[in-house]
């Protein structure tokens, strides 16, 4: 376990945001390193929990903000924005409707914070329904920020987002961890395997190269454009 009280070389407020239900509180609660503040401020309806990563310039702390529910209710407060260094969107690739909420979400975000690094993640890739295919995901293009698919359950590159972050924080391509993210196992009827992980990954890459040579998603993508 993480001695939470280490010196850690810089310490970072990370905001989950995203609609109800795309699986923010099952990712942020995969992992198991500084675990032991895990906070609730009730006047914020906000979880915050803290994640050391060990990285090559040393122990960097993230402290998560995840809202408890309260996104249902409309926008979230500005101060779950205020001060963050760094946001993670979520959206569900189950859901087409999050996914066309993500513009909304942008907007919120960064009428705060203005120029801050932000990965957008399509979460529960291990699922055989997925609804929203990788080339009709095309938001983070033209907006420097960044996309991973993910998936909370079966811990699919769960550490991409994070390191991405750090990497833009620290102004450092070349940072990398020197220790794995200890994370729960993952939840046995959402392992997956080699070849979904294979078609995945082939997806991901021919979304790239169409977006490289600047095909448009066709007309059954338009509704998302
Ligand atoms: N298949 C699959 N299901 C997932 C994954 N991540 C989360 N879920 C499920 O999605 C549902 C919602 O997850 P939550 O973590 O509660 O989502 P949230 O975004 O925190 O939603 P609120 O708590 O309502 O704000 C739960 O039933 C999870 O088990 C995943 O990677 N794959």
């Amino acid at each position: 376990m993480v001695d939470n009280k280490q010196n850690v070389v810089a310490e970072f407020k990370l905001v989950l945001v995203g609609d109800g239900g795309v699986g923010k509180t099952t990712f942020v609660t995969r992992h198991q390193t500084g675990e032991f503040e895990k906070r609730y401020i009730a006047t914020q309806g906000v979880n915050v929990s803290n994640m050391v990563l060990y990285t090559t310039k040393g122990p960097i702390r993230f402290n998560i903000w995840d809202t408890a529910g309260q996104e249902k209710l409309g926008g979230l407060r500005e101060g779950y924005y205020i001060g963050a260094n760094a946001a993670i969107m979520m959206f569900d690739v189950t859901s087409r409707i999050t996914y066309k909420n993500i513009p909304k979400w942008h907007k919120d975000l960064t009428r705060i914070c203005e120029n801050i690094p932000i990965v957008l993640v399509g979460n529960k890739v291990d699922s055989k329904d997925r609804k929203v295919k990788a080339r009709q995901i095309t938001f983070h293009r033209k907006r420097s920020l960044q996309y991973y698919d993910v998936s909370a359950k079966s811990n699919y590159q769960y550490e991409k987002p994070f390191l991405w972050i750090l990497r833009k924080l620290t102004g450092d391509p070349t940072l990398n961890l020197v220790e794995g993210i200890a994370l729960v196992a993952p939840d046995t009827e959402h392992v997956m395997t080699e070849d979904q992980i294979k078609q995945l990954e082939m997806e991901q890459a021919e979304a790239m190269n169409l977006a490289q040579q600047g095909v448009l998603p066709d007309d059954e993508d338009d509704e998302f454009n």
